[in-house]
Order: C-alpha cells, then structure tokens, then sequence
C-alpha cells in the first residue's frame, strides 16, 4: 500500500470480513434480501443479576452519519481488486433499513435480543462490528458504574479514569456509560463540556511536591479557588496533611469554602477514622472525606464494613477498564433471511451448547410487570406477530428447564425494542443524558432486591414464548434432519 489516507469516515470501522461478505451478497444479487440481525449478550457482566444498556445515541449518530467517502473508495481501489461497479455500489451506499433497541438507561438480561436490524442482508452485515464495538463497551461501563452504585449508596461517586482508560474514546464515552450507570461527576472536563456532566475534580500530588511545603500549597490552592478540597497524603495524612489542611482552612476562613480532603493511599478504613476525627475537633464537621486509590466495588463493600468514614469515592482503573470483566460479549446473529421465494425464512445457529443456541425468527422482548407490584415479573421473548399485551394472562417459563414456570395475571407488557430508524429515517429523538441517567434510576427501583444484589443474584426469568418455544424446537429439528441427509450423501 503506497498511500495513507485521511480519516475522515466511520463506514471502513468494521472488520474485512463484512466487506468480503458484502460482495459476495452484491455479485451473486443477494445484497438486497431481506434480513433481520438481532444483538444479544449470554451472560451478565460482573456476576450481577442485570445489565444498563448504553451505546444507543453513538450508534444513531454513526448510521445517520454512514457513507463511503472519496478516500475510503481510493483506499479499497488500491487494496482490494473489487471491480469498479462495486466501489460505485458502496459510494452510493445508505442505511436504508430499521432498527429497534432498547433505549439507553433500559436494564437488559442475557439471552434476550437488545437491538435488532432489519434491512439489506448487505447493509446489515456493515453495521455489525461497530454497533458491537460501541454496545458491548459501554453498556459494560455503564453496568460497571451501576454496580459501584449499590455499593455507596447515596455517597457520591466520582469517575477519575481517563487516565487508565483504554485510549481517548474509551475515556469520553466510559465517562458517559458511566454517568448513565451511576457515576456522579466526572474529572474528564471534555466529557463535561461534550455531554453536560457535572465536572469535579481536586488537585494531585504535583501539586505539593511543586511548592516547599505541604502547607505553602495548600496555601496556594486556597488563594486561587474558592471550593478546597486538599490531597493529604504525600507526606503523612495524619501527622501533616490533615493539620496543614485544617491550619489553612482556619487561616483563610469565610476566603474559601474547605470542602474536605482527600485520601489516596494507605489503609483508608483506619486513617479515614482518624481524619473525621481530626476535622470534627477541629470544627469542620461538615468537610468531607474523599477517598480513591484502586478502588472497587468489593474495596469500597469492605470499606464500608470496615466503617470507614469515606464521604465521596473516586474511582478510575477499575469502573473505566471494567477490570474484572473486560468484555461483555454481545453477539449479532441473523434471526431470519428471506428465501429464493420471496418468503422470509427463520434461521439458527447450532451448537452443542443449547444455552448458546441462537433463538430463530424476528423477536419482541416484552417486559412484564404485575400491575399489583410495580415490580418486574419477567421478559417475555416473543415471536414479531405475537401480542402478549393484550392478553389476559399469560404462561411463562424457563427456556431450558421448562418445569419452572408461572401463569401471571394482571400484568402490563411493554415492549423493550423501540423504533429508531424506520427504513433509513431516524424516528427517535435522542433524550437528554440526564433523563437516562434518571430513566436508568427508575428501571432499577422496578426490580427486585433479589435480582439486583451484585453477589449471587437470583436469576431474572427472561422467558419465551410458546411459539417462539416450538418456532426453535422446530427449526433445530429440521435443521439437524438435513445436516443428516447432507452426510448420508
Ligand atoms: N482498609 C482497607 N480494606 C481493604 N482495602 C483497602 C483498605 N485500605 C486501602 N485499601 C485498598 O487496598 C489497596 C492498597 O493498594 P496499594 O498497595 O497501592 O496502596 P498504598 O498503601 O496506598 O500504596 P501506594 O502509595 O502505592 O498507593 C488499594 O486498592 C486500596 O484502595
Ligand atoms: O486509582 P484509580 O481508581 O485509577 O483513580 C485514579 C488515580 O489517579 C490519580 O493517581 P495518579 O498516581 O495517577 O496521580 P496523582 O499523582 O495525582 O496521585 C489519583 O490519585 C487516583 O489514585
Ligand atoms: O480530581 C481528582 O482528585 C482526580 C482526578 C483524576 C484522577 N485522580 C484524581
């Protein structure tokens, strides 16, 4: 290759083997089959019980955004021998298909579809690696962020990753997933300004190794900013960080608002206690103690137990990098595919493994809720005809051990995947992050505790239907007959 090219188009951020597939479709005159692709993840990230879907809004932006442009057109004519009438069927190439999510904020279980495509076999095999890309990071962080949550509680939560995060758009579109998930704050101040999350931030240890003394730089904080809170531990939290604070706080007086100190190392259960007790002689009750240094959600769980006196929690490494779990591992699969006759054929995936089995046919996910309760009985995976809505009740069980099961009775049934874009046109109006955030709050309070403690949950019933139940029997079946006639020949 002789030439680098600009980068100035998403449509080649996908792996070659779609491009491959592409023109396979396009020179055997399958590009425009109908097909339906459906993304659903196997497990839940981190051993909880749920996942906080995110990832919605870059997704819209890059399908409305999606075309080929001169370079990428130069770039596949001096690497590939596509012939000419290809290069000008991508130069001319636009989604023109639709597309149903759930929306960011939404709570998603495994095994359920959580976005489904629906265009041009051509078309929807272009989208597959980045709507990967982009929903299995950041619904991971934002379901990072939410496990951090439950662990403090109403302390506030404060995102201090970008430097740990895995390049520049993981920082900016982590530091979103995990707004969304549960964070509070954010120290990424482009983050802020791109997205409108409150920005926080105290100073580093720079910053006290600049000046002679701890005491002089603190000094020199305060002269410059009126909300303090001082880093404490370079030296000795105890023996002079937290008096160099205190000193500084009663020199300045009503000059500043001394909002607390931080902590970042040593053991912070023991040294927290000690710092409380220190402010609060020295009659600063009010200011706060922030704590970061590797901190997890198992760190902060013990912290707590430990009965730390840890107000406010930074947190970098471990939610930006989703470090116990780095991937979440949603897949994209062709649920259905329209046949030589016009009709639209149901498809699976075999595997030895029937937890891993795709679930054939173009699918509805409908959450079920007991009008009595308030609380969420259950996803209902439906086949696209079905309207469990408008039945009376309705029998749900396990899609493997079909022994479980319930009948539920007044019940409301809401459908998860929402339109976004109908052949080509986006007819979704993207929230305000703060809404989702919110929206994401009020999902939670729609669950059970027992589905939503991070250690062992119970296991939310995301169920199907019976015909979508016999729909897979079937296909299984038929499939595997004509694997059969296929080697007895
Ligand atoms: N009381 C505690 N109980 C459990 N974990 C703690 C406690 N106090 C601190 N930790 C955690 O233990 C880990 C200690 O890490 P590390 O050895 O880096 O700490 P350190 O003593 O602060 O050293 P450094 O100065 O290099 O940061 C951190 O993740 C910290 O959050
Ligand atoms: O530990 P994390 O959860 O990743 O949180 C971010 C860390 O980044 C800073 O440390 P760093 O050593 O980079 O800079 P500093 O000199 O300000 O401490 C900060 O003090 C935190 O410890
Ligand atoms: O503002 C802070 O205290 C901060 C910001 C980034 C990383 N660590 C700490």
């Amino acid at each position: 290759m002789n030439n680098i090219y600009p980068d100035d188009s998403l449509a080649l951020h996908t792996d070659m083997y779609q491009l491959n597939m592409m023109k396979s479709y396009w020179e055997l005159g399958d590009a425009d089959k109908n097909a339906v692709f459906e993304v659903y993840f196997r497990e839940h990230p981190f051993g909880i019980g749920y996942a906080v879907f995110a990832g919605l809004e870059r997704v819209v932006n890059y399908v409305k955004n999606l075309s080929f442009t001169e370079s990428d057109l130069d770039y596949l004519r001096e690497t590939q021998d596509y012939p000419e009438e290809f290069l000008t069927y991508l130069k001319n190439f636009k989604f023109t298909g639709t597309i149903r999510s759930a929306i960011e904020g939404d709570l998603v279980f495994a095994n359920e579809p959580i976005m489904q495509i629906e265009g041009s076999l051509a078309e929807c095999q272009l989208l597959e690696t980045t709507i990967l890309n982009v929903v299995n990071y950041q619904t991971l962080i934002a379901t990072k962020a939410s496990e951090m949550k439950t662990v403090v509680g109403n302390d506030p939560l404060l995102e201090f990753g970008t430097r740990r995060a895995q390049e520049m758009d993981a920082a900016i579109w982590g530091t979103r997933a995990a707004f969304i998930g549960g964070a509070d704050a954010t120290s990424n101040v482009r983050a802020s300004k791109i997205f409108g999350i409150p920005a926080s931030g105290t100073h580093a240890h720079a910053m006290v190794q600049a000046y002679d003394s701890e005491y002089e730089a603190f000094m020199a904080y305060a002269k410059t900013h009126k909300d303090c809170v001082f880093l404490v531990d370079t030296f000795d939290t105890l023996k002079t960080g937290v008096p160099n604070a205190i000193r500084v706080a009663d020199e300045m007086g009503d000059k500043i608002n001394f909002l607390g100190v931080r902590l970042d190392s040593g053991d912070m259960a023991y040294i927290s206690k000690q710092v409380r007790a220190q402010l609060d002689e020295a009659g600063y009750p009010d200011a706060k103690i922030y704590a970061s240094n590797n901190l997890d959600s198992k760190t902060i769980l013990n912290l707590k137990m430990q009965g730390a006196k840890i107000d406010v929690w930074g947190v970098g490494t471990r939610l930006i990098t989703a470090f116990d779990q780095p991937a979440l591992g949603a897949v994209y699969k062709l649920v259905s595919i329209e046949d030589k006759n016009g009709n639209m054929r149901n498809t699976i995936k075999l595997t030895s493994n029937a937890a891993k089995m795709s679930t054939p046919g173009k699918k509805q996910v409908w959450r079920i809720t007991s009008n009595e309760k308030g609380k969420s009985e259950g996803d209902y995976v439906a086949l696209w005809d079905e309207r469990p809505d408008l039945e009376d009740e309705l029998f749900m069980f396990h899609p493997i051990h079909t022994y479980i099961n319930k009948t539920v009775e007044n019940f409301t049934a809401v459908p998860l995947l929402k339109d976004i874009f109908a052949d080509g046109e986006l007819v979704y109006e993207l929230p305000h992050l703060e809404k989702i955030k919110a929206h994401a709050k009020e999902s939670l309070t729609a669950l059970w505790d027992e589905y939503k403690r991070i250690l062992n949950p119970e296991a939310y019933p995301v169920d199907l239907s019976q015909k979508a139940y016999d729909n897979k029997l079937a296909i299984i079946k038929e499939t595997r007959k004509k694997m059969k006639a296929l080697e007895n020949k």
